[in-house]
């Protein structure tokens, strides 16, 4: 039988099934494989057979070790996976590694051993002893620590009882499944246009056949009632539902909604889940006992076997966007997910994808629009601050105008939000003496101060130093000087201007973790702060009642770079950042500190117009044939040393075929030429709209060079980084 390895190769393996077993598609078995035993799946015949195999002879195959007790990964399922593995031109096995995430998950529950009385009571009785009997009248059965703590008693005095044959050790039984959420436990009054929007995309689920419906609407619109409803739709029908987050770890606020419209928490599917948690989660979804799961990506690979809707929230998001091993797109897999097994994708944003927002106005997907927020509160109010005449003075970064803004705000005793999309204290650190500039060793990259920890850092591989008192080059004291600020050094200057004022600085590396971040994040909510400064993390969702100001340091951030979606990103960022401001009763502002005012992305926001945005941003990309009008891969060659690399990667190109519509270009450095002493080389692959981009990949790899030498080729379809 063939089965799927977990394994880089591109064909599954053919096992011999154990005489009396019958084994069908699916079926999650254990296999030798080299010297060692994995996990893998029993595959149809025929579909990643390949091409040049010989038969093997049947004498030398080798037998299927154990069949798993669980249920097999249905039809839908092995379909999805097929296509992710056709589509990202990852290998079958490492796509259905990600299926089967935890092999704990693949035994049953280790019976928990509890007491119950099994004998008469023991020779000599002490009140110790009494006390933990008297418990049995209270419940059978009990676990031993549970039973020691109730009884207040040493976990001695359960042992000897047991010693003295008293009690007796029984298996308890396995934990209760997960809570179903009840669709009607507490439906909340809606807007008409929440209620429209609610009964339009209720009725795709109750369709049970495939549609993708965009919701968009302005931030603060009520999007997540929305949804809700169509997850209740999905429970009443017996169906799952999966609910992706980009962020779901920092939004503890998002569970606590859920549970209050359905009465219990959904299940969780993300990194910071403890290990024992997500096997219980992943058994649940595959027997069927969780009904709904809340999840980051790859919460998309969990094998649901009676999905009837997936919503991706903020679906503009590039977090859902993997970029190593299998280079996948989160929402457009989930797509593939709803087409395959037919059932309604609801992608949901105040700021939508150019990629999405196209297939509404094509026709390909359904929009609905909510253009204003629930509470009946305004859109915050968007001005720039031209940095060219009233920019800061020297050595400072917010604007006067900003500051006083600020000022007021913490007057009228209201939060204000400093946004700023760089880490630590400083981006660059340079001696002024001779020049000297601190580059990480290992990656093209320049280190940045925290000064905080008094350290200069490498956001790309790690590397970290103290900050030194004398430069390392020419040996002079005092001489260092940081160019640029990080929202570390927005603090400081925010610190010096309001020595009063509680500020909260939040950034993904801040010692704590996400924990930390999470639990600031609830305080800022609450109330608690009044000048918050952060990184994008600031701009995912957050519900904070008391912001009235946000105040963007540096608008043109994004903008400087060659990536083809810069000012999509800018445009996301800056309104969902500035749409914090004002959600609870409206009078939110924001400012825009920029060298550019007239830039098309900039007057987009200062006029609210999301039309025009995307009216200018769709011709431009049609016009320079980027996506969604063509479509782009890269081939990414990494290398132990640019020769090496440079050398495969000119190859390569060499071996590109001819094929009209399609053109190669590179290779070239990338902006990051070297990460972790790997040396990079980019080449990329444009393709007419229509063209099969992965069939040209296959026949290209075919033809061309095998990496060698410790050089490695990585693909992506439908790249978001350029770096
Ligand atoms: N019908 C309603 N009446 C009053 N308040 C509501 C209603 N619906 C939602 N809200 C509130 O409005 C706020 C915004 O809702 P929600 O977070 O769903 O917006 P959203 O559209 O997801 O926004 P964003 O895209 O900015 O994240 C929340 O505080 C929510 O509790
Ligand atoms: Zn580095």
């Amino acid at each position: 039988m063939p089965v799927l390895v977990p394994v880089a190769v591109e064909t599954a393996y053919s096992y011999r099934v154990p005489a009396g077993t019958r084994l069908e598609p699916g079926t999650i078995v254990q296999i030798p494989l080299g010297n060692r035993q994995v996990v893998g799946a029993v595959w149809e015949p025929g579909i990643w057979e390949g091409g040049g195999g010989k038969p093997v002879d049947p004498s030398k195959l080798r037998e299927i070790l154990h069949v798993f007790d669980v249920p097999p990964i249905d039809g839908r399922m092995r379909r999805f996976i097929d296509w992710v593995a056709r589509w990202t031109m990852a290998p079958p096995g490492m796509v259905l590694r990600m299926v089967l995430r935890v092999p704990e998950a693949l035994e049953p529950e280790p019976p928990l051993k509890g007491v119950r009385l099994a004998g008469a009571p023991p020779e000599r009785m002490t009140k110790a002893r009494a006390r933990v009997l008297d418990l049995f009248e209270e419940n059978p059965s009990w676990s031993k620590t549970g039973l020691a703590t109730a009884a207040g008693v040493s976990p001695g005095v359960v042992d000897g009882l047991i010693d003295a044959g008293t009690l007796g050790i029984v298996p308890l039984p396995a934990a209760p499944p997960a809570p179903v959420p009840e669709a009607d436990w507490n439906r909340r009054d809606l807007s008409p246009a929440q209620m429209a929007a609610a009964e339009d995309i209720t009725a795709t689920v109750a369709e049970r056949r495939f549609s993708v419906t965009l919701l968009d609407g302005v931030t603060g619109a009520g999007k997540t009632e929305v949804y809700f409803e169509a997850v209740a739709e999905a429970l009443r029908r017996g169906r799952q539902a999966l609910v992706l987050l980009p962020e779901i770890a920092l939004t503890s606020e998002f569970l606590q909604r859920f549970e209050e419209r359905f009465g219990c928490r959904p299940g969780e599917w993300h990194s910071d889940v403890p290990p024992k948690q997500r096997v219980r989660l992943w058994r649940g979804v595959i027997d069927g006992s969780v009904r709904v799961v809340v999840g980051a990506r790859s919460a998309l690979f969990l094998p649901f076997p009676e999905l009837g809707l997936i919503v991706v929230d903020e679906e503009h998001d590039p977090a859902y966007k993997q970029d190593d091993r299998v280079a996948y797109h989160a929402r457009d897999m989930a797509v593939v997910r709803g087409h395959i097994a037919g059932f309604p994708v609801i992608l949901s944003s105040a700021t939508p994808s150019i990629e999405t927002r196209h297939n509404a106005d094509t026709g390909r997907y359904r929009r609905i629009e909510l253009p204003d927020r629930a509470s009946g509160a305004a859109l915050p109010d968007i001005h720039a601050i031209d940095m060219r005449r009233g920019g800061p003075t020297r050595g400072r970064w917010l604007a006067p105008a900003l500051t006083r803004a600020v000022g007021e705000a913490l007057a009228r005793d209201e939060q204000a939000l400093l946004f700023l999309n760089r880490r630590g204290y400083a981006p660059l650190t340079l001696c002024r003496s001779c020049g000297h500039r601190f580059e990480c060793p290992d990656c093209s990259a320049w280190l940045v101060e925290h000064r905080f920890r008094s350290v200069l850092t490498c956001h790309h591989c790690g590397f970290s130093m103290p900050t030194p008192e004398a430069c390392p080059s020419c040996g002079d004291v005092d001489s260092l000087t940081a160019c640029g600020p990080g929202v570390e050094r927005i603090a400081e200057e925010a610190a010096a201007d309001f020595p009063d004022a509680r500020i909260i600085v939040l950034s993904s590396d801040m010692p704590g973790g996400t924990r930390r971040l999470r639990a600031e994040l609830k305080a800022i909510a609450g109330g608690e702060g009044d000048i918050i400064i952060g990184t994008q993390l600031v701009a995912k969702g957050h519900n904070f009642p008391k912001l009235k100001v946000v105040g963007v340091v540096d608008a043109d951030l994004g903008l400087s770079t060659a990536d083809p979606r810069a000012a999509e990103r800018t445009f996301q960022l800056i309104s969902q950042v500035t749409g914090r401001a004002g959600r609870k009763d409206g009078a939110g502002v924001g400012y825009l500190q920029t060298y550019m005012p007239d830039h098309p992305v900039m007057r987009a926001l200062v006029s609210g117009d999301r039309e025009s945005f995307y009216a200018t941003e769709l011709e431009a990309r049609e016009r320079s044939a980027m996506p969604p009008f063509a479509r782009l891969a890269s081939l990414l060659v990494t290398g132990p040393d640019r020769p090496l690399t440079e050398g495969f990667a000119r190859e390569l190109a060499r071996a590109a075929p001819h094929q009209d519509g399609v053109h190669v270009l590179g290779p070239a450095d990338p902006p990051l030429a070297v990460i972790r002493g790997r040396h990079r080389q980019r080449l990329l692959v444009h393709a007419d709209r229509a063209a099969d981009i992965q069939a040209y990949l296959h026949r290209w790899l075919a033809a061309g060079p095998v990496p060698k030498k410790g050089v490695r080729l990585a693909i992506d379809v439908e790249p978001l980084s350029f770096m």
